[in-house]
């Protein structure tokens, strides 16, 4: 029988968590009952405002942080100002992982949890005119890989887990034609974006919660097309198997 996590009682923190999945997920996570979510994000008046309408429903459970999480000295600055209001952090969401795990590890004396980062179908499909994007969500995806491997995680009592979300319907895919690297591509980019379907923001939640709740540590998850969540773990690890295969049988 698989473990369920629970949310109930824990610190959670989210970057990126001012609006669009990232607001969502502070939403969820108050819903399932944390203590206290602190939200991490660049965007100042769109986090407070979203804090402010928090609170009165959850009273002085959520925070809002000022932080560009490009910014190393910006993330230490927010994680000390988290640890300052809350004492600990066991729970995150996205990208903040080395810092984080730092924080969290219990051979450090943190107090465990769950690290999720978020990857995309851009990371294991080949999108041409997104070339930036595609490299920055394999990067998330292989990062959360090589870090959740043994022995290196074995003593921290940290979860990672990734999940690779299909095109969703949040501000991220609004306005998307301006931004593709060459005009050639506009076409092609019309053409998917009318082709593809884009799932509801819910679904991609409810995703979320699923992996949270039943995901093994460095598990990988697919959440496409309003489609029930699907682990695709070893899809993944089969695949990274087969180079290292071919490494390992050369003489
Ligand atoms: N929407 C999709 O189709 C989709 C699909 C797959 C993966 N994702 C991933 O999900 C995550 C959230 O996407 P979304 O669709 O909710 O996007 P969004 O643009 O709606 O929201 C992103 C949030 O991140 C904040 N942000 C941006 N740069 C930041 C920075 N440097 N420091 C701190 N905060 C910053 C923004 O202010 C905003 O609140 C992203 O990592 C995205 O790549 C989205
Ligand atoms: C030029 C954009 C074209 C988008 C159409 C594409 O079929 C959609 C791709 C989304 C599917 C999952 C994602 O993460 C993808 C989200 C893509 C967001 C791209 C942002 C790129 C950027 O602004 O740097």
């Amino acid at each position: 029988m698989t473990t369920q996590w629970e949310a109930q009682d824990k610190v959670f923190l989210i970057t990126g968590g001012a609006s669009g999945l990232g607001a969502e997920y502070t939403k969820l996570f108050l819903e399932q009952g944390a203590k206290n979510v602190a939200v991490l994000d660049i965007a100042e008046d769109v986090g407070k405002t979203l804090v402010v309408s928090l609170n009165e429903k959850y009273p002085g459970k959520a925070a809002f942080f000022k932080c560009d999480v490009s910014k190393e000295e910006n993330i230490k600055t927010a994680f000390q100002q988290v640890l300052d209001a809350y004492k600990k952090i066991d729970q995150g969401v996205v990208s903040f992982t080395l810092k984080g795990l730092d924080h969290m590890r219990k051979d450090k004396g943190g107090a465990g949890g769950t690290i999720i980062n978020i990857s995309s179908i851009a990371a294991i499909f080949r999108i041409p005119y997104i070339p930036i994007y595609c490299g920055s969500k394999i990067a998330v995806l292989h990062f959360s890989q090589c870090l959740a491997m043994s022995p290196v995680m074995d003593n921290t009592g940290v979860r990672i887990l990734t999940i690779c979300f299909g095109s969703t319907n949040t501000p991220l895919m609004q306005n998307v034609l301006e931004r593709a690297i060459d005009p050639k591509a506009s076409e092609i980019v019309l053409a998917d974006t009318e082709n593809s379907k884009f799932q509801k923001v819910e679904s991609a939640v409810s995703a979320l919660l699923t992996m949270f709740k039943e995901g093994e540590l460095g598990s990988i998850w697919y959440s496409i097309k309003d489609k029930p969540v699907r682990d695709i773990t070893l899809v993944v690890k089969r695949a990274f198997d087969e180079f290292e295969n071919m490494w390992f049988s050369e003489p």
